[in-house]
């Protein structure tokens, strides 16, 4: 899909689930991130992701009557949903990638084409 925004470089899950884990290591937040803690801040992230949304009707692909400044709120939900996604992941020992290829590959099982 066309992206005005698009990054120069791909961002690995790897790169981000590491520069967070210095993020909460150097902070001394590493006794908190613990998996229900890092949900319930996903879900809070998810709510104000959803707000963004709220009450503006059906919106339309690329958003192309956004401003340019509630563009950039929405990115910043939604990384915040995404670095707690793989906080969360990362405090549970899980490898985020592979499970997300592998549901990939089971969801087409289940519809198949
Ligand atoms: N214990 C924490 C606190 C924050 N963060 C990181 C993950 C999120 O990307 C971001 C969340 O920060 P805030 O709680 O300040 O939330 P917002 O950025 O959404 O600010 P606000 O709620 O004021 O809009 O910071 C984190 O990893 N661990």
């Amino acid at each position: 899909m066309e992206n005005s925004t698009k990054t120069a470089r791909d961002v690995s899950l790897q790169e981000l689930r590491e520069r967070l884990a210095e993020f909460a290591r150097v902070r001394g937040w590493d006794q908190y991130h613990s998996p229900r803690n890092l949900l319930l801040a996903l879900v809070g992230e998810v709510g104000e992701l959803s707000e963004i949304f709220q009450w503006k009707g059906e919106v339309a692909r690329g958003l192309p009557n956004w401003s340019s400044d509630d563009k950039e709120h929405l990115e910043e939900e939604l990384s915040d949903v995404l670095l707690y996604l793989v906080q969360l992941a990362d405090v549970c020992g899980l490898d985020l990638g592979q499970a997300a290829l592998a549901k990939i590959v089971k969801n087409a099982e289940k519809y198949p084409v």
